[in-house]
């Protein structure tokens, strides 16, 4: 497995990659990590800085001679640096003939080029960080929200790790106080005082790990963006509130009904986190629907089904119809707005009420997708469902497998209760269930890993990180 060569062969490559995205820029930065990295880097730049010391250097060809470019050069030795090895930094000019030319010359000089995420691979096999860590350093990177950051920024820094780890080592200590059979001393004295005591303990820890799920789960759910669909009869104005919310001329307005028939999708921000607002084509009866308005409206139903929150939009005076309705209605769980629009033209004042839609109360908000009145309450309405969505206070960012070990680790839990509430004394096999969820949990720092679930997870990576 060429991503984990190194490993295993008690020889260690080096590495190294362009730590900046490829294109133009200002600055470009490349980073070497290895035992190798003050060679190579030296055979381009000559003597190296002392540690952690910019300086200027040329960097060569390290056959030629040819001044490639000019740039500061950084070294930090091991082992403290990202990685854990040594590392050199060569920071050149940002354009990409310049990269291409000085990620050549290192090769040449006895560099391997580095495999998407090999870098930070290396920090958790150097004990640098554990598994969640390093995917919160993919997640910083990924975050295009405040939230997302900040969720990030807490796996980074090992909130969720080490909170995971704390659970993993309260189990191994419930499961070693099991099998040396303090709690349940043979003869005579009923175990129920022990079992009691068992069960107790199985209960707080499953609270314990409800809440590393709560918060794995909303920081997943913060990853996967969030989509809202405007769905409303035709000439409701969904195309306009489309632009408004957005700030964009994304769709195509027009004051003839059916304007709309492909699905629009732009992004909105919402108290700093992005989401996909998507506008489609108004709902009519289908005996009034010609063929294209149909296949209009069937779209429609299609994006509004996977959507996390609906706007259902009408004039002001109007009823949505029975097809946006049912639509709206199709899944209770999900926060609807109804949106009556166009209030500029009756001077009715903006904001917020309550009415009843198929029977059931929803919030309703009057505004001009023309004036931008009332815009602000929709907004607000979108941070609080939104929010509510996504659960828990302070989010993990996560990864669907962090979320499926919990999941896994849960069940064993749940049943190592039921065997405890059992009545009988089945210290082996509440011992085992125990065991299992200590496994699922050891996965998420990598406590417990292999090469496959390295691959992977670094695999995913960027080149560089
Ligand atoms: N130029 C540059 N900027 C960068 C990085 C980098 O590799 N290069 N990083 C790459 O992701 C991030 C910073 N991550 C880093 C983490 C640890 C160490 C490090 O040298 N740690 C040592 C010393 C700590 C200290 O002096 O306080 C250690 O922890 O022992 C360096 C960068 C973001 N900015
Ligand atoms: N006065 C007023 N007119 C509006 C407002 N919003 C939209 N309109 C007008 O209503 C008409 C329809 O607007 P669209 O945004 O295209 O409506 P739509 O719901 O997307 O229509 P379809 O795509 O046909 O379903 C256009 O003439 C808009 O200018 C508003 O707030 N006030
Ligand atoms: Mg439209």
């Amino acid at each position: 497995m060429a991503h984990h060569a190194q490993r295993g062969e008690g020889r260690v490559d080096s590495i190294f990659a362009a730590a900046t995205p490829p294109g133009r820029g200002g600055v470009a930065v490349i980073r070497l990590s290895g035992p190798e990295a003050r060679a190579i880097a030296g055979r381009l730049t000559g003597a190296l800085p002392p540690p952690r010391q910019a300086q200027l250097r040329a960097f060569r060809d390290p056959a030629g001679g040819e001044v490639l470019d000019r740039g500061i050069v950084l070294l930090f030795p091991a082992p403290a640096s990202y990685t854990g090895e040594d590392v050199v930094e060569l920071q050149g000019h940002g354009g990409p003939a310049v990269v291409r030319s000085l990620l050549d010359a290192l090769r040449r000089a006895g560099g391997r080029l580095a495999q998407p995420g090999e870098f930070t691979e290396r920090a958790f096999l150097n004990g640098r960080m554990d598994l969640s860590q390093a995917e919160g350093v993919a997640a910083l990177i990924e975050a295009d929200s405040e939230a997302a950051r900040r969720a990030a920024m807490r796996s980074v820094e090992g909130a969720f790790g080490q909170r995971v780890a704390e659970l993993g080592a309260a189990l191994a200590d419930r499961r070693a106080r099991l099998e040396a059979g303090l709690d349940f001393p043979d003869e005579e004295e009923p175990a129920e005082a022990g079992q009691a005591a068992l069960a107790d303990d199985l209960d707080r820890l499953r609270e314990q790990l409800g809440e590393i799920r709560a918060r794995a789960g909303a920081g997943w759910r913060l990853s996967q963006g969030q989509r809202v669909a405007l769905v409303g009869p035709p000439n409701a104005g969904k195309s306009s509130l489309l632009n408004a919310l957005t700030e964009s001329e994304a769709a195509i307005v027009a004051a003839t009904p059916g304007t709309t028939r492909d699905v629009i999708r732009e992004t909105a921000r919402v108290a700093g986190q992005a989401l996909e607002l998507l506008d489609t084509a108004g709902l009519r009866p289908a005996a009034e629907q010609e063929e294209v308005e149909r296949e209009g409206a069937r779209r429609a139903r299609a994006s509004a089904e996977g959507a996390d929150a609906l706007l259902l939009v009408v004039e002001e005076g109007a009823a949505p119809g029975p097809e946006a309705e049912e639509m709206a209605l199709s899944r209770p769980e999900r926060p609807v707005l109804l949106i009556r629009n166009k209030i500029d033209r009756s001077g009715r004042p903006p904001g917020l009420g309550e009415e009843p839609l198929g029977g059931r109360p929803v919030t309703a908000a009057a505004v001009s997708a023309h004036t931008g009145a009332g815009l602000e309450a929709v907004r607000e309405w979108l941070e609080a469902s939104l929010q509510a969505a996504a659960g828990a206070e302070e989010p993990w960012a996560a990864r669907e497998r962090h979320l499926e070990a919990l999941a896994d680790a849960e069940q064993a839990l749940g049943e190592a209760r039921r065997l405890a509430g059992d009545g009988e004394a089945l210290e082996d096999l509440v011992a085992d269930a125990l065991r299992r969820a200590q496994q699922r949990l050891g996965a998420i720092t990598g406590a417990v890993s292999s090469e496959d679930l390295l691959d992977r997870i670094f695999s995913s990576f960027c080149i560089g990180k």
